[in-house]
């Protein structure tokens, strides 16, 4: 596994040691003690998320708030997808910067969405499977979001407009001014 920084304080790439032979490929998605090793963080993950999409199905911006607020560990197992993430942290030098990544099954990168992240992802494939980690419990409480074409963000989605669909709950999400008050 290695470790691949962005220029968004604590959220980084991991990018894992893929071993090819006559049958196939092999690879360690999570190993606690090389994470903690390389990261120096020892995030406790306790639950782990499975979505299934179809091509131009957008999902996010999403965080959760307050003494809920979760990291993510988040990678593709099939299709392609670009992720975007938002740093929302109040008083962070890079508040409401913005860092996106295709993640593409056949290359396994893992990024790491750090607590106070806004996060999201559009299916780039004709579907795609996406899978991650939590280190706190799904709390619908705690919900947040930010409008996936929040105009002070102006996030490049990768997509034409009229190919993105989003669900009814994320067509009403706040923009980030008002999700950042
Ligand atoms: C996220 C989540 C949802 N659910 C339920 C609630 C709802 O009935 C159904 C679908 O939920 P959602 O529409 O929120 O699913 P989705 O839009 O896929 O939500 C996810 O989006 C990405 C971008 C993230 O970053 C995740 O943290 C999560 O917010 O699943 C859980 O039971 N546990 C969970 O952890």
């Amino acid at each position: 596994m290695k470790y691949l920084p962005t220029p968004l304080e604590g959220c980084f790439l991991l990018k894992p040691t893929i071993f090819k032979d006559e049958r196939g490929q092999f690879s360690e998605t999570f190993n606690k003690k090389a994470f903690e090793a390389l990261t120096g963080l020892s995030t406790n993950f306790v639950q782990d998320n499975e979505s299934r999409s179809t091509y131009g199905i957008l999902r996010g911006l999403h965080f959760q708030t307050g003494s809920m607020a979760q990291s993510k560990l988040v990678r593709v197992i099939q299709g392609k997808v670009l992720d975007i993430v938002v740093d929302v942290r109040i008083g962070s030098p890079t508040f409401g910067h913005h860092f996106s990544k295709v993640l593409d099954a056949s290359e396994g990168l893992q990024l790491f969405v750090p607590r106070g992240f806004a996060h999201g992802f559009i299916t780039l494939s004709e579907t795609s499977i996406f899978a991650y980690k939590c280190d706190n419990y799904y709390d619908k409480a705690s919900e947040g979001g930010i409008i996936y074409n929040d105009a002070t963000l102006s996030l490049d989605w990768h997509l034409p407009k009229e190919d993105i669909r989003i669900s009814e709950k994320d067509k009403q999400l706040p923009s980030f001014e008002a999700a950042t008050a």
